[in-house]
């Protein structure tokens, strides 16, 4: 009778239809328990709870799965299915450490040598998988895992399009609160320059698409999604006690607008080990307990109208447009802006959206760090009020603001910039005729002089610091932008060499661009169509320009300009994406 209930359960398996198949293992374990002594029914009861066990894992119900397998274990520790099984379950929890213990025990025991050849190969896999998940998620070694996922692509941009998948790491960085702007995220030690922080993927995304012309906008549709997401993960969570820790991430969802005074019970700076993950907390410090399970919004009590204004207000204020993709990060949400970024941000496009966070430059331990929510390189009317609504108060927007009040042809400049930033943005250069095209170009030369000549020629100006200078040098960029757009090749009156006595600025400009996303993706733009020519290397330490020839020479000048860029005591030795550019040119540096 009962061996009738399992074989109607391997069959509801069998069509995948996983929760008959829950019910009908839970039922031939009902008609076994209570005569354990028995050796058959022993063995009986340790298949029932190991296939149970595998209609969990299809239902990602990774808690209950694990449960099954202990008591399959209990009656049989030497399963072998049961303890693939342990770990398959163990992965889904992001145990990883105890999941690799479990694929030692398989790989150590007797009868693992008895096992076909392409299950023992799997088996290996999943161990080696377990153990590079592991050490990313206790020690950011991320390293392997581009590497694995970047050797088997030919080298070159395409690379981009199989990034690998990698496990959230939180390095050495702390929540505090900072005064006027909420909670921060600072260095707990001095960081290196290319040392990774953090590695975060996202809570949850949401892709709209353009060409939806249902009745709802898109902005009620990013409402929905998320209301659904947060519903989802509340769900998930109490049904599977043990995964609390996405649940409680959900504090942090009111980080993605504005300020809100009247919220200010949602706006706590809450504790690291909510985020940490679980092998990775510190000896002796619990993770999440039951009690943090009060704060209202670990039970989805976040009102529908706040969720709406907090999405209107980082739509519209922030982007000053409704964004094609909403992605969720939490332990990011509490960094906070800056024009002058010391956090380099790399997206991946990968099934999770990690996103890498490193060190851009030198941090000293107490530092807060900043990342640029937006492109950087552009004047301070179009920057300061990108974050969130609120006005920018970094440093640089600062400093700007001061200057611009006080020198009038600085001001003018920028108003020049944006100016010339509204032909390209609002209709494609393509439509322009000859004539406009030259006269655009034209007034990008005379630009470009002017700006060269600000500094040498308005004491203010002259009296900034030379890495002063440079930022607000940066915030030019577009004009520089122009000349190298395609449709504007040929620059008579403007030849490379006029161009090149420019190449400090341009220099510095491409490795500041990498620090932030937005302003890759402007590197990109403004290298992608230049010469090919002969590239040069503009070199720090020597304040001149080399000339590199081979592809090999260029790898070595990338890790150089990290080195140069940074300080020769850089140790990074993972991926970068570094846009070197020399008259333009664009190379992408795996090293
Ligand atoms: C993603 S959150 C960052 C975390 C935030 N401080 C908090 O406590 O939730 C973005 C918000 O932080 C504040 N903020 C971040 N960078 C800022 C900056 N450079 N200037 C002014 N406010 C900033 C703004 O209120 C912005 O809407």
């Amino acid at each position: 009778m009962e061996e009738e209930v399992r074989e109607e359960g391997n069959r509801m398996f069998g069509k995948g239809r996983w929760a008959r198949a829950i019910a009908k293992y839970g039922q031939y374990i009902a008609l076994l328990v209570g005569d354990k002594t028995d050796e058959t029914t022993r063995s009986k009861l340790v298949v029932g709870y190991s296939n149970r066990a595998e209609a969990w894992l299809k239902v990602h119900k990774y808690v209950k799965a694990l449960d099954d397998c202990n008591k399959a274990l209990e009656l049989d520790n030497a399963h072998l299915k049961s303890l693939l099984r342990k770990g398959r379950a163990l992965e889904g929890l992001r145990m990883f450490q105890e999941a690799v213990e479990t694929y030692k025990e398989i790989l150590g025991s007797s009868s693992f040598d008895c096992l076909s050849g392409s299950v023992r190969d799997s088996i290996e896999i999943s161990y080696e998988n377990a153990f590079m998940k592991d050490r990313q998620t206790r020690f950011g070694e991320i390293e392997n895992a581009f590497e694995t996922s970047w050797k088997l692509f030919p080298a070159g941009p395409d690379m981009i399009e199989t990034p690998p998948s990698l496990e959230e790491y939180v390095g050495p960085v702390e929540i505090r609160r900072v005064p006027g702007m909420g909670r921060g995220l600072f260095a707990t030690r001095n960081v290196q320059a290319g040392e990774l922080l953090l590695v975060s993927n996202a809570l949850t995304t949401n892709k709209i698409s353009t060409d939806d012309r249902s009745e709802l906008p898109p902005l009620e549709k990013k409402l929905d999604h998320l209301i659904y997401a947060v519903e989802e993960v509340v769900r998930d969570a109490m049904e599977n006690l043990h995964d609390l820790t996405q649940l409680q991430r959900l504090i942090q969802l009111d980080t993605l607008g504005g300020p809100y005074p009247e919220d200010s019970q949602y706006r706590d700076a809450p504790p690291m080990r909510y985020f940490t993950p679980v092998n990775a907390l510190p000896p002796g410090c619990k993770s999440v307990t039951a009690q943090d399970m009060t704060h209202p919004a670990l039970r989805n009590e976040f009102p529908r109208a706040f969720l709406r204004r907090v999405i209107y207000e980082r739509q519209i204020y922030q982007y000053g447009k409704v964004l094609k993709i909403l992605e969720i990060y939490v332990l990011p949400s509490l960094m906070n802006h800056s024009c002058l970024p010391n956090v380099s941000v790399m997206g991946l496009r990968n099934e999770r959206f990690s996103r890498v966070f490193r060190a851009s430059r030198d941090i000293r331990q107490g530092e807060e760090l900043f990342h640029a929510y937006h492109n950087i390189f552009c004047p301070l009317d179009e920057r300061r009020w990108l974050v969130g609504g609120v006005l920018c108060k970094c440093s640089r927007c600062s400093l700007e603001a001061r200057l611009l009040q006080e020198c009038s042809m600085l001001n003018y400049m920028a108003s020049e910039c944006t100016d010339i930033g509204s032909h390209c943005d609002h209709l494609s250069l393509s439509t322009y005729t000859e004539e406009q095209l030259e006269r655009l170009k034209r007034r990008c030369i005379t630009a470009i002089t002017a700006v060269g000549s600000l500094f040498k020629d308005i004491p203010k100006l002259s009296a900034l610091r030379d890495d002063e200078k440079d930022f607000i040098r940066a915030s030019f960029v577009r004009f520089y932008r122009l000349l190298l757009d395609p449709q504007i090749k040929g620059l008579p009156g403007y030849s490379a060499d006029n161009l090149l006595s420019e190449r400090r600025l341009i220099a510095n400009i491409i490795i500041a661009m990498h620090t932030c996303d937005p302003a890759s993706d402007l590197a990109l733009a403004m290298c992608a169509e230049a010469a090919k020519e002969k590239p040069f290397l503009y070199n720090h330490a020597t304040d001149s320009i080399e000339p590199y020839g081979e592809m090999e020479v260029l790898l070595n000048s990338g890790r150089r300009i990290l080195e140069l860029t940074y300080g020769p005591e850089l140790t990074c030795r993972s991926i970068f994406k570094i846009f070197v550019s020399y008259e333009g040119s664009l190379v992408y540096l795996p090293f």
